[in-house]
């Protein structure tokens, strides 16, 4: 796979250079050669089990590459939205507490948060239409409020690289809209997103689509689709 627009639009914020990458000895990427200009938003889409949660996972640096390079065009740590799913039910901790810890890279977790820290996490819950439910527990959410509360989490790292599993999957249409907006204003603010999808409608409003089949993503989505 090749990113036709890695020159026209700034340095590139991510590149892969033949990553193979899996699981239990197992590899899902065969040999990803990948590079994301900076500032702009990538969709990431394929059948379940293709390997778009794995690409993500080697991006943020959680999931070592058995072989290939992985690097990025910023010194910040991407901040990386995990699928609700993988989020326990049982934690015992508020909606507020779970998006305060997106501070915690910027901070370290023993330190008290800064005033513009909380001010930061309010209007990342606000972003989210989350605020409201600040003093619920976690795992007393709904799924697609759940999901939300995770987003904020990942906003309020105030990352340069954003990559987020299936953020607005199972959500109802104004969440999915106001997550739409989110990732406007994210890529208006020059971060870079990278986001996996089922929706051809999400991923028709990015500007580049990688479509994941056989561990590689397989087209660029005719080159870089500027809007
Ligand atoms: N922690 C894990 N341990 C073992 N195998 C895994 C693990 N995570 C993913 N896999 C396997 O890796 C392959 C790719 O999974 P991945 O989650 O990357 O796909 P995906 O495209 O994100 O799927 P979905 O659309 O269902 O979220 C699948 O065969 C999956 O079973």
């Amino acid at each position: 796979m090749t990113s036709d627009g890695a020159g026209t639009a700034g340095a590139p914020a991510v590149e892969l250079a033949d990553v193979y990458a899996g699981h239990g000895g197992r590899d899902v990427l065969r040999g990803v050669t990948l590079a994301l200009p900076a500032g702009t938003v990538t969709a990431l889409v394929g059948a379940n089990g293709s390997g778009k949660s794995t690409l993500l996972s080697v991006m943020a640096g959680v999931l070592a590459p058995r072989t290939g390079s992985v690097s990025l065009g910023t010194p910040r740590r991407p901040a990386l939205v995990v699928q609700r799913s993988a989020v326990s039910d049982a934690l015992p901790i508020t909606v507020r507490e779970t998006v305060e810890m997106g501070r915690w890279g910027l901070r370290g977790p023993w330190r008290r948060l800064t005033r513009r820290d909380r001010e930061e996490v309010g209007a990342c819950m606000e972003r989210l239409g989350v605020a409201d439910l600040a003093r619920r527990q976690l795992g007393e959410l709904s799924g697609g409020q759940r999901q939300r509360v995770l987003l904020a989490q990942g906003l309020a790292q105030e990352a340069d690289l954003l990559l987020l599993d299936e953020p607005a999957t199972g959500l109802d249409a104004d969440s999915r809209a106001r997550i739409g907006e989110v990732l406007e204003q994210e890529r208006a603010r020059g971060v870079t997103v990278v986001h996996a999808t089922h929706s051809e409608r999400e991923a028709a409003r990015a500007d580049l689509v990688l479509r994941m089949r056989g561990g590689l993503p397989r087209e660029a989505g005719g080159a870089l689709a500027q809007r």
